[in-house]
This record gives C-alpha cells, structure tokens and sequence, in this order.
C-alpha cells in the first residue's frame, strides 16, 4: 500500500485520484492547492502526483527532491522551460509526465506512430481534441503526445512541422505539416482523432475519454510503480508495458 499525495487535490483531477487511490486500496496521504505546502505533503508521502497548471511545476518538483520521492505531473501547458526543470529533477528522483496517463491514448499513441510510419509523407496527418469549456490550455498535452508520435514515426522534427491555429488566408496546407485543431464546449472529458488524409482514402484513430476515472487509474498505476526506481524520467508506455 502507498502513500499518495495529490497537488491539485480540490481540482477536477484531485477528486478522480482521490476515488482512484482508495478504489486500488493506497493512502491518500493529503492534498494541497495554491497555497498549500507542498514540502509538508511530499515529506507525510511515498509518492506525489501533480495535476495543477504549469506556474505550480517548479515548486513541486522541488518539494519532491526535498523529500527524495518520485513525481508523476499530469498537468498539460507545459513548455520548453518545464521540460528542463524536469530533466533536472530526474538527476535526483524518478520523474513521469505526461499530457494522458490512460491506457487507450497510451496505445494510440504507438498505433498513430506506427501508421505515420507505414503510410509515408503522401498522408496528411491532423490532429483534432475536443474538451470541457473550463479547458485552458490548447493543443491539450494529448494532442502534442499524438502529434510527436506522428512525427516520430515520420522521422520529423514536431516544433518545426506544425500547423496551429489556422484561420484567415493561410495559404495552402505545409508539406509535411502536422496539424492541429482545437475544439471547447460542455463537459466532455476529452476526445482524440488522428486524422491520415491521403489520395482518396482517410483513415482516423480516435481515443474517447467518457470520465475521467480513466486518467486517474492510470496516474495512480503510474504513481506506485515510480516508488522505489533509480532516479530518471519514465513514461506511460513503460508502465503499461506497451514498450
Ligand atoms: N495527463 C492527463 O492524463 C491529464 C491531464 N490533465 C491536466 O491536469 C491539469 C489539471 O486539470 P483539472 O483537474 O481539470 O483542472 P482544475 O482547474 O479542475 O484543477 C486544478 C487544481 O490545481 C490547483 N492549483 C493551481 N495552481 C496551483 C499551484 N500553484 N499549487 C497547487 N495547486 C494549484 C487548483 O487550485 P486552486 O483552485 O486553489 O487554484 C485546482 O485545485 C490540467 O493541466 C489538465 O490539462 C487533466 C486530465 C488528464
Ligand atoms: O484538461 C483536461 O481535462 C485534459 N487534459 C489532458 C490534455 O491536455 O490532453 C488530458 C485529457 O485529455 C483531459
């Protein structure tokens, strides 16, 4: 049995892993939100899971070198800086993040790399989220996973084969481009296709999120099994064995 805490305890997310943590039979060893000290949680836990914003990311992952524990961050938004402060972390304890910690997007992800791969540069690739209007981060972590799947199956850099937020006279489609496309509205947990449009011929892989119940099962599997490993960054397909 471990002892979880959650940073981000009274968000959407908190409430799923608060369900999921006693369902799989672990502690909830606390929560924190802005303001909370995170330090005192991560000392009281085995492991912390992070689903806030990206403004939070630093803070958390020091209170988790403090403790000298493993942290799995689920928050989405994330830029280049956040990946270096988490690169710099995992010189110290184990670190996981990802912007989906279900199985179904997990094994998407590895189907969308391989058909970018399969189906060669005469296939446009787009990628099309729909979330809940409280959403505030666009793409969603999701859809940049998927769409740097695609890329590394096509063999291309993402950051500089992207196409984001078209509107106007844009122009025909990039060569090569990966594109995005963002939908907000109701209360939908979250909706993934990746669309390969080739000559006459279409073919979609989509991932529907129905609760996010999923998400959290998924952060807690992914939680526990950080307790205990060498110092790092980790990913989903590691935990879930789709490796
Ligand atoms: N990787 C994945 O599988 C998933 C990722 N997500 C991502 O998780 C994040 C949270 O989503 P969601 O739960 O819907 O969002 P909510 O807005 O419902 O919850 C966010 C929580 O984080 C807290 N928070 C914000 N800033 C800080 C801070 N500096 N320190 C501590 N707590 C803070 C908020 O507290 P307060 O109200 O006090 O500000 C709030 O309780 C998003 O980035 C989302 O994209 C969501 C679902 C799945
Ligand atoms: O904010 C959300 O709700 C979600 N965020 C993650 C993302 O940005 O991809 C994961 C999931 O789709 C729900």
């Amino acid at each position: 049995m471990a002892r979880i805490g959650i940073i981000g305890s009274e968000g959407r997310m908190g409430h799923a892993l608060a369900r999921a943590i006693a369902d799989a039979g672990h502690d909830l060893s606390g929560g924190v939100d802005q303001g909370g000290n995170t330090a005192n949680l991560a000392e009281a836990s085995d492991v912390l899971v992070d689903f806030t914003a990206p403004a939070a990311l630093e803070g958390n992952l020091h209170a988790a070198v403090g403790a000298g524990i493993p942290i799995l961050i689920g928050t989405t938004g994330l830029e280049q800086r956040h990946h270096a402060a988490l690169d710099s972390a995992a010189l110290a304890i184990p670190v996981l993040q990802t912007g989906n910690t279900s199985l179904g997007v997990t094994l998407l992800a590895h189907l969308v790399r391989e058909a970018a791969a399969r189906l060669g540069p005469d296939w446009d690739i787009e990628v099309l989220e729909m979330h809940h209007r409280m959403k505030v981060d666009a793409p969603s972590g999701t859809a940049l996973l998927l769409g740097e799947a695609a890329a590394n199956g096509r063999g291309i850099d993402l950051a500089t084969n992207s196409e984001r937020g078209r509107d106007g006279i844009t122009g025909r489609r990039a060569e090569g481009a990966i594109g995005f496309a963002s939908l907000r509205g109701g209360t939908v947990a979250g909706e993934h296709s990746v669309i390969l449009a080739g000559e006459q011929e279409r073919l979609t892989l989509t991932h529907v999120a129905e609760d996010r119940g999923i998400f959290a099962r998924g952060a807690v599997a992914g939680a526990t099994w950080l307790i205990g490993r060498d110092a790092g960054r980790y990913t989903m397909p590691q935990v879930l064995g789709l490796d």
